[in-house]
C-alpha cells in the first residue's frame, strides 16, 4: 500500500474511533426510585451505566437527588458513586431498610451470593443464601424470572432462584475425603452428563426457577413447594402477606427460548402460605404474566395474550379482584387501531411500581407507532389517555411512580435518555409539567423525521388489506450540498419495533456522515395486532418489499444519495439484509449484518426457538412438529440463501460465537456461498458474545469495522 493510502486509512480509523469514544462516554440512566422525605422534600435515587472502553466493561453508578417537593427543583445532587458486585437493590416500604443482592468471588474463585440488609447506620445483616443449600443461584433483575420484594411488614424478602439439583458424580468416582456421611447419601451416581434443559438464549442455566422467602431476623429460607413442571418468577406478596402471587411457565414437554418471546404457555398463580395451595387465577388457555398488586391490595393487574403465534404481540391488560375472585379485561387487544390514542399494549412486563396512589389508575409506557408513549389507564372506567411526554416526536417511558410522583426517561434519536419528574394530575385534561433531573446533551448535528408509508396495490395484504407502516430517518447535518449516503436499517424480530430513541450506533453512523433509515415494516409492534399477523407466512417478501419501497420513497424526496445505499441489520434484520442484497443486487453498495438468519430450512434443528421458523413461514407449530419436505420447500423459498447467486454487494458478517438464537452456522453457510461466488465478504467472530453483540469491546470493535467496510465500498 502506498504511504499516502496508509496514512489516509489510519486517519479514517482514528476519526471513527474518536466518534465512538465520544459516544461511549455518555452515561445513561438504567433505573430510579422516588420517595417523599416529608412535605418539603423528595428523594430520588438514580442508577446509571457507562461504557469503560479501557476496562472493557460497563461501569454502574448511582446519583442521589433531593428535590423541592413543591416545584421539583433539584436542591442537592450527590457525587456519582460507583456500584460494584451489586445484582439488585430494593428499598423497604417505609424507606428504613435496603435489601441488596450481591455477588462476590472468594479466594478459591467460587461465586458467592449474599442478601444484605442495610439501614441508615450500615449493614445490619448479611446472609450467604446459597450456603444453606436450599436452592441454586439467585435470579437477577434482568432475568425473566427475577424478583426481589419486601413483605409489607418488612420482616421477609421474596426472591427467586434456581431449583436445587441433586449432586452427582461418576459411577467410577471415589468419595472425596471431605464428604461427610450425610452428603454421600445425597449424591446420585452417574448423572453428571444428563442434560439439564434451560430457557435458551440469554437464559442459559436458567432451568427451573423457584420462589424463596428469607426471614430477615432469623436468616431462615423457605422454598415454596411449587410443582416441578413450572418455572416460577415475577413473584409479589398478596394481600396482608398471606399469599404469594407469581407467574409460572410450563416446562413440559420441553422448554423453548423465552427471550423476546411472550407467547409461551404461562399463567398467574397464587400460593397460600398457610395451606400451600396453588391456584391459577388467570385463564389457562391464555399466556399470562407480570402480576402487579394495587397499593390498597384489593386487586392486581397483569398482561395476557394467546398462547403461540408471533413471538411478541399485542397484549390485554387484565385485572383480578381478590374479594370477588373474578377477572375482567381492562384494555383489550387492539386489532386495527381506530383512534388516535392507543394502538394496544406491547410490553413484556409492567414496571414494578405502576399504580396511582388511589389504586384506580395504572401508568405504563408502550409503543404507539414509532414512539414509546405514556398511558394512564383508569381501571374503574376502563378509559385510556395518553400522557404528554418530554420531547416532541421523541419517546418517553415510565421509570417509577410513588404517591403520584412520576419519573420518566425521555429520549429521541438526537437526545440521549435523561430523567424527568412530574406529578400525575387528577384533572385528565391537564398536561403534566415535566422537570429535568438531569439536563441532556442534545446533538444539534443530528435531526430526525418520521414518515408514514402506504403499501402499493401490488403489496395489499390478502386478509388485512392496506396496513400502513413507518420509518424514522436520522440525518447528519451536512456542511455542503452533498447528500449523505444512506444506511437502510430494518429491525430484527420481526415483531419488535424502532421507537424514536437515542441509539448509540445510529448516532455514530450519523456522526460518520451517513443518514440512517430505520424501517418499521408491517409486522412491527405498535401498529395493532393485524399488522403483527400480516407478516406471518410472508417473511422474505412483504418485509423485504416494505424496506425497499421505503428507501425508494426517501430517496425520491431528495434527502439522501440514492447512488450510495448500504444495508445493515441484525438477526431478522440480518435476514432482511441478505434478502435485500440478493433481491435488489444493483441497489446496494455494500452490506453488513449481525447474526443473520440466512437459511430457514436448517434453522429448526439448531435455534432455541424452532417454533419461530414454522410460524413465520406460515405454519402452525406444536411441540411435536417435525420438518417435512413441503415445509422445507416453503422455508427454502423464503430464505435469503435462495438469492445468493444474484448478490453483488460486498458483505460483512458478524457473529456472536455463543448465539443460541441464530447459531453461527447460519452466517458461515452464507459466507462460504459468497466466497465460492467470488463476492467480497468478511466474517468476524466475537468470542463470549451471544445473540446481541454487546460486550463493551466487541460492540466497539464492530462499530469501527462496519464504518470501515462502508467507507471502503463507497
Ligand atoms: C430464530 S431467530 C429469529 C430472529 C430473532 N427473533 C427473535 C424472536 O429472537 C431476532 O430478530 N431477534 C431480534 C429481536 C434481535 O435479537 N435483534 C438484535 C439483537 O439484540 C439485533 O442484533 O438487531
Amino acid at each position: 500500500m502506498p504511504l499516502l493510502a496508509v496514512y489516509t486509512e489510519l486517519k479514517k480509523v482514528e476519526e471513527i474511533v474518536g466518534v465512538y469514544r465520544d459516544l461511549a462516554s455518555i452515561s445513561l440512566p438504567t433505573s430510579a426510585q422516588v420517595r417523599s422525605v416529608d412535605d418539603q422534600f423528595l428523594a430520588v435515587t438514580t442508577q446509571w451505566s457507562q461504557r469503560d472502553l479501557e476496562k472493557s466493561e460497563k461501569t454502574n453508578f448511582t446519583v442521589n437527588y433531593i428535590l423541592n417537593a413543591q416545584d421539583y427543583s433539584v436542591l442537592i445532587k450527590t457525587p456519582s458513586q460507583e456500584v460494584k458486585n451489586e445484582i439488585w437493590k430494593k428499598e423497604s416500604p417505609s424507606g428504613k431498610y435496603h435489601a441488596v443482592v450481591t455477588s462476590w468471588k472468594n479466594k478459591k474463585g467460587e461465586e458467592k451470593q449474599f442478601i444484605e440488609i442495610w439501614n441508615s447506620q450500615g449493614k445490619i445483616k448479611n446472609y450467604d443464601v446459597c450456603s444453606q443449600e436450599k436452592h441454586g443461584k439467585v435470579n437477577n433483575k434482568d432475568d425473566t424470572f427475577g424478583c426481589l420484594q419486601w413483605s409489607n411488614n418488612e420482616e421477609k424478602l421474596l426472591y427467586t432462584s434456581e431449583r436445587k439439583l441433586p449432586k452427582t458424580k461418576s459411577f467410577f468416582g471415589t468419595t472425596n475425603g471431605n464428604d461427610d456421611k450425610k452428603e454421600e447419601k445425597d449424591i446420585v451416581l452417574g448423572k453428571e452428563h444428563y442434560t439439564v434443559e434451560d430457557w435458551g438464549e440469554q437464559l442459559v442455566k436458567k432451568s427451573c426457577s423457584v420462589i424463596c422467602i428469607l426471614d430477615i431476623k432469623s436468616g431462615t429460607i423457605e422454598v415454596l413447594d411449587t410443582p416441578a413442571d413450572l418455572s416460577c418468577g415475577q413473584a409479589c406478596w398478596g394481600p396482608e402477606d398471606n399469599t404469594v402471587v407469581f407467574t409460572g411457565w410450563n416446562n413440559d414437554p420441553f422448554r423453548l427460548g423465552l427471550k423476546y418471546c411472550t407467547q409461551r404457555q404461562s399463567a398467574v398463580y397464587t400460593y397460600d402460605l398457610k395451606t400451600q395451595k396453588i391456584t391459577s387465577i388467570s385463564d389457562k388457555t391464555q399466556s399470562s404474566r407480570s402480576p402487579n398488586i394495587s397499593p390498597d391490595q384489593s386487586k392486581l393487574v397483569y398482561f395476557d395474550q394467546p398462547i403461540g403465534g408471533a413471538h411478541k404481540q399485542c397484549s390485554r391488560l387484565k385485572m383480578y379482584d381478590f374479594k370477588t375472585q373474578t377477572n375482567q379485561v381492562i384494555l383489550d387487544i387492539v386489532h386495527r387501531p381506530k383512534d388516535e390514542v392507543c394502538n394496544g399494549i406491547y410490553e413484556d412486563v409492567l414496571m414494578s411500581r405502576c399504580w396511582s396512589h388511589d389504586s384506580k389508575q395504572i401508568i405504563l409506557s408502550t409503543s404507539y407507532r414509532s414512539r414509546t408513549v405514556l398511558y394512564c389507564i383508569n381501571v374503574e372506567t376502563k378509559t385510556v389517555r395518553q400522557l404528554n411526554g418530554g420531547i416532541k416526536d421523541g419517546s418517553s417511558s415510565i421509570v417509577d411512580i410513588y404517591k403520584d410522583i412520576i419519573i420518566i426517561s425521555c429520549t429521541s434519536p438526537n437526545t440521549p435518555q435523561h430523567l424527568m419528574v412530574g406529578k400525575l394530575l387528577s384533572n385528565p385534561g391537564e398536561e403534566i409539567k415535566w422537570h429535568y433531573l438531569n439536563q441532556p446533551e442534545i446533538d444539534n448535528n443530528i435531526s430526525f423525521h418520521l414518515s408514514s408509508h402506504q403499501p402499493t396495490t401490488d403489496r395489499k395484504h390478502s386478509k388485512y388489506g392496506y396496513l400502513d407502516y413507518e420509518t424514522i430517518l436520522v440525518l447528519p447535518k451536512t456542511t455542503d450540498d452533498k447528500k449523505p449516503p444512506l444506511i437502510l436499517f430494518p429491525h430484527g424480530g420481526p415483531h419488535t419495533t424502532f421507537d424514536t430513541l437515542y441509539m448509540m450506533y445510529v448516532a455514530g453512523f450519523c456522526k460518520c456522515g451517513f443518514a440512517v433509515l430505520m424501517v418499521n415494516y408491517r409486522g412491527s409492534l405498535g401498529f395493532g395486532q393485524d399488522s403483527v399477523e400480516s407478516i406471518l407466512g410472508n417473511i422474505g417478501d412483504q418485509d423485504v418489499k416494505d424496506c425497499k419501497a421505503a428507501a425508494d420513497e426517501i430517496i425520491s424526496k431528495g434527502l439522501v444519495d440514492g447512488q450510495k445505499v448500504f444495508m445493515f441489520g441484525g438477526s431478522h434484520g440480518g435476514f432482511l439484509t441478505t434478502h435485500l442484497i440478493g433481491q435488489y443486487p444493483d441497489f446496494f453498495q455494500a452490506g453488513c449484518c449481525r447474526n443473520p438468519v440466512t437459511n430457514l430450512t436448517v434453522m429448526t434443528g439448531v435455534t432455541d426457538i424452532p417454533d419461530w421458523v414454522y410460524v413465520e413461514s406460515g405454519f402452525d407449530y406444536n411441540h411435536s412438529c417435525l420438518l417435512n419436505p413441503s415445509y422445507s420447500e416453503e422455508m427454502w423459498k423464503r430464505s435469503p440463501i435462495r438469492y445468493v447467486d444474484q448478490v453483488k454487494a460486498p458483505l460483512l458478517l458478524m457473529i456472536g460465537k455463543d448465539d443460541l438464537r441464530v447459531p453461527p452456522s447460519q452466517a458461515k453457510e452464507y459466507y462460504r456461498a459468497l466466497k465460492t461466488r467470488n463476492i467480497k465478504t468478511r466474517l468476524i467472530e466475537y468470542e463470549d458474545n451471544c445473540h446481541p453483540i454487546v460486550k463493551v469491546d466487541s460492540e466497539a470493535d464492530a462499530f469501527v469495522n462496519i464504518m470501515l467496510w462502508y467507507k471502503e465500498h463507497s
